[in-house]
């Protein structure tokens, strides 16, 4: 029999129920057992669905409450000492405040997880860190799992990625934080062969971590487990030699007599360079993502050691489409003449990338559903393929019929081309993605037309999202109020947010976004070649959630799409109202995107229709315009060899949707989430006259690069944290900007938060505004133009 499994299910609930228990706990609304109890019926209930799918092995430990990597932090006690966690097993305080930070401590810093729009928590290092078992979360799951009869697949974050995802810190500026100076000498490994600014290497930590892992094994294996999931997706980088060196010290270490069986579980790109290494370590099993990189597969059926399975991963666990089974079957049915049951199927990666079930989307149009699989869906093309391999392609003969057929009727349906889009699009010249002047002609024209004050201050689009706003949206949507009344709410908010802002005496205003439920699903909602669900709700990150738009066909723009609502806003005042839309890279990278063209023409189509909103914004009488790309970076290839390709169209794509405007017209852009150090020259390359990017959380290390590389146009370090509902005072804001000034003139910058508000309240944003505001005011006082 040919074993399937999954490697991760979607835990946010299809009706996102742990986001809400989630989100009253931390009201106070509901207590930490109500809590937990709505995890353990979530996990019960996902565990059920996999069983019921027919799956061998079902995964246990990729439940969590906030964040995988927390978790795992948690597990082997790496809490950083500011949380001031001692020992035994981690509380819900403590998670929390790591998660989301609280009165006494910021949180965790927290950036993309791969080329993904998840976002885990990053594990933090000092020279000092001690690991111990810290957790007994995972036991219980395993426990919890076998009192229901499914056979649990622990999966852990194997120590190579958790260490490479983390990152050093200075033991001095972890205890500057909120402890005096401790007497201790100063305890750096010199060990390692890299030494970082925090005076050490993280991969120095392995030895004092791996017992740890091995205790973890031990106690699963004593559990009764068979096998443990370890997901190395760090494998799929370019590692540097002594990491991947450290790969078989660590599976000697752990892949020993006292440990279940371990599967070694890679994802998101092609491992084939390492193939010969991989073979060799001691572990029972390796995992490959055949969707991502089908290529790898010859080098590992080469001499494939006969004590380990090999895991397939032919099911696209990151994207909407139902699976060409025909293809995914020959794959399969070749490896399996050549391993016979050593042969695994699986999912690609975790579906927790996925929405989760296709039979919630009701409204969704019949002929695009029959092309889709969610992560329910998924399970039951994998338990296909294995019948099949079992019992031949006969036995399932009526499910891969259908599959061919939907194939076949998404292949020719009238409703993905249109020859109108696609002509546009041949049509392109070189000049349309090339603005009239160079920057320093714009920057004058600019200067000259909105006559700004040094330091002008502004905001990167959105004010809170509050329970006012999401309730006429629900009723709107609904039919329990009109598209008049509607208008008119959103309206009052709009008003509401312009008045605000000249109070608080910005120079450049935003009308707040009120009206878009996301910055992404907003404009898929408007465009044609999109179509948009319900309930297919995916994590971002903790609570928060996203519905990706799915692109299924040519994309345009039937009419405009922002300018009635940033025409009314600039109606309400004087001062420059800015124009906000999302930029194609964006827009493309947090939907699900078409499978049957390469992502730089899709992302070509949708920067023809956000250059036509640009147009009209302009015609309109808006001159400053910000086309967000927070996406960009995340968008990076994760191998430096396909780097050069994807900066070249993902740029022109953005000079597309910018270029079509007149030099007085100012293109803003804004990145957050972005470490991008290495990729300055692209980014210059897109070539808007300012950019805003998040830096407080790093106190501007950031800019030091822009600095360094002598970027030439204007820029807007953000000064204020606004995932955090501390506010900021005025004289860190000014020690920030002061900071700015000594790497960029001070008649290039820009006074901004690090991104958008809508996730913060009134209450915090109008204080943090002011000093804000006032921090500027300062900086111009102290600084002459020239
Ligand atoms: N797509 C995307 N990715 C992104 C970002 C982003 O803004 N968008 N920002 C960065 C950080 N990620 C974030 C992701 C989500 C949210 C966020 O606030 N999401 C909201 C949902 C936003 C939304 O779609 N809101 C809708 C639906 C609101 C809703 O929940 N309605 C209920 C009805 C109300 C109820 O019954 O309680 C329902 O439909 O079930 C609206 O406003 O209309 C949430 O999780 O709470 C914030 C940041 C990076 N990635
Ligand atoms: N304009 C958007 C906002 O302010 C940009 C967010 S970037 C994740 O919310
Ligand atoms: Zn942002």
């Amino acid at each position: 029999m040919t074993l399937t499994h999954n490697l991760g299910f979607p835990r946010i609930g299809q009706r996102r129920e742990l986001k809400k228990a989630l989100e009253s706990f931390w009201k106070g609304e509901i207590d930490e057992s109500t809590l937990r109890e709505t995890g353990r019926a979530l996990r019960a209930k996902h565990w059920q669905i996999q069983q019921a799918a027919g799956l061998d092995l079902i995964p246990v430990g990729d439940f969590s409450y906030y964040d995988q990597m927390l978790d795992m932090s948690a597990l082997l006690g790496a809490i950083p000492a500011r949380y001031g966690f001692a020992y035994g097993t981690v509380d819900f305080a403590t998670y929390f405040a790591m998660a989301r930070g609280d009165a006494a401590q910021p949180a965790l810093e927290m950036t993309k997880w791969f080329d993904t729009n998840y976002h885990y928590l990053v594990p933090e290092f000092t020279a000092e860190t001690r690991f111990q078992l810290s957790s007994t979360a995972l036991f219980e799951a395993v426990a919890e799992a076998q009192a229901l009869g499914v056979q649990p697949k622990p999966v852990l974050i194997g120590p190579l990625t958790y260490l490479w995802l983390g990152k050093e810190r200075a033991a001095q500026a972890e205890r500057a934080e909120n402890h005096p100076p401790a007497v201790a000498g100063c305890g750096h490994s010199h060990a390692a062969p890299r030494v970082h600014a925090a005076g050490f290497d993280r991969l120095s930590l392995l030895d004092r971590l791996l017992p740890v892992y091995a205790e973890i094994l031990a106690r699963l294996k004593a559990q009764g487990v068979n096998w443990v999931q370890m997901d190395e997706p760090a494998l799929v980088l370019d590692l540097p030699a002594e990491w991947l060196g450290a790969l078989d010290r660590i599976y000697a270490a752990l892949a020993t007599a006292d440990a279940p069986r371990i599967l070694l579980t890679t994802y998101f790109g092609s491992v084939a360079e390492i193939a010969g290494q991989l073979k060799r370590l001691p572990v029972a099993g390796l995992h490959l993502d055949l969707v991502r990189a089908s290529g790898q597969l010859e080098a590992f059926l080469a001499d494939y050691p006969a004590d380990k399975v090999l895991s397939l991963g032919v099911v696209d666990g990151r994207n909407v489409w139902r699976a060409d089974l025909d293809a995914a079957l020959s794959t399969l049915e070749a490896v399996r003449a050549v391993l016979g049951e050593r042969l695994w199927i699986a999912p690609s990666c975790s579906l927790l990338h996925v929405p989760m079930d296709l039979e919630e989307e009701s409204g969704l149009d019949p002929e695009l559903k029959s092309w889709l699989a969610f992560a329910v869906q998924k399970l039951d093309e994998v338990k296909i393929l294995g019948t099949a391999l079992d019992h031949g392609r006969e036995s399932v003969a009526e499910p891969l019929a259908a599959a061919r057929a939907a194939r076949q009727g998404r292949r020719n349906s009238t409703r993905i081309h249109n020859p109108a889009v696609s002509a546009r699009v041949a049509a392109l010249t070189p000049g349309d993605d090339q603005r009239r002047s160079a920057f320093p002609q714009r920057q004058a024209a600019q200067r000259e037309r909105f006559g700004l004050p040094l330091f002008p201050t502004t905001t990167i689009g959105s004010f809170p999202q509050t329970d006012a706003i999401r309730r006429a949206r629900l009723q709107f949507r609904k039919g329990m109020i009109e598209a008049a009344a509607y208008e008119q709410a959103m309206q009052g908010e709009i008003e509401y947010a312009v008045r605000r802002q000249e109070a608080l005496g910005l120079d450049v205003l935003v009308h707040g976004e009120a009206e878009r439920n996301d910055m992404v699903e907003y404009f898929g909602e408007q465009l044609e070649g999109f179509s948009f669900t319900r309930h297919a709700w995916v994590q971002s990150y903790g609570s928060r959630c996203v519905k990706p738009p799915i692109i299924f066909g040519d994309v345009s723009r039937p009419r405009p799409m922002t300018v009635s609502w940033t025409r009314y806003a600039q109606s309400l005042t004087e001062r420059p109202m800015k124009g906000m839309l999302t930029g194609p890279v964006t827009i493309l990278q947090w939907s699900f995107v078409r499978d049957d063209q390469p992502r730089a023409e899709t992302a070509l189509q949708i920067a023809l229709a956000i250059r036509d909103e640009v147009r009209d914004l302009e015609r309109a009488g808006i001159g400053i315009i910000q086309i967000d790309e927070p996406a960009y970076r995340e968008g990076l290839p994760l191998r430096k060899k396909d780097w050069e390709d994807y900066l070249a169209w993902a740029s022109r794509s953005f000079r597309i949707a910018a270029s079509g405007v007149d030099d007085a017209t100012q293109i803003h852009t804004h990145m957050c989430y972005s470490e991008f150090n290495d990729i300055l020259p692209a980014i210059a390359a897109m070539d808007a006259d300012v950019i805003t990017i998040e830096t407080s959380r790093s106190q501007m290390e950031l800019l030091d690069a822009f600095g360094q590389f002598d970027y030439p146009n204007e820029i807007g370090p953000g000064v204020y944290d606004i995932h955090s509902p501390r506010v900021p005072a005025t004289e860190e804001m000014i020690a920030l900007l002061e900071k700015a000034s000594r790497v960029v003139p001070p008649e290039r910058l820009w006074v901004n938060p690090d991104c958008g508000l809508k996730t913060r309240k009134w209450e915090e944003v109008e204080p943090a505004l002011r000093n804000m505001v006032d921090a500027a005011r300062a900086l111009r006082a102290s600084t002459r133009r020239g």
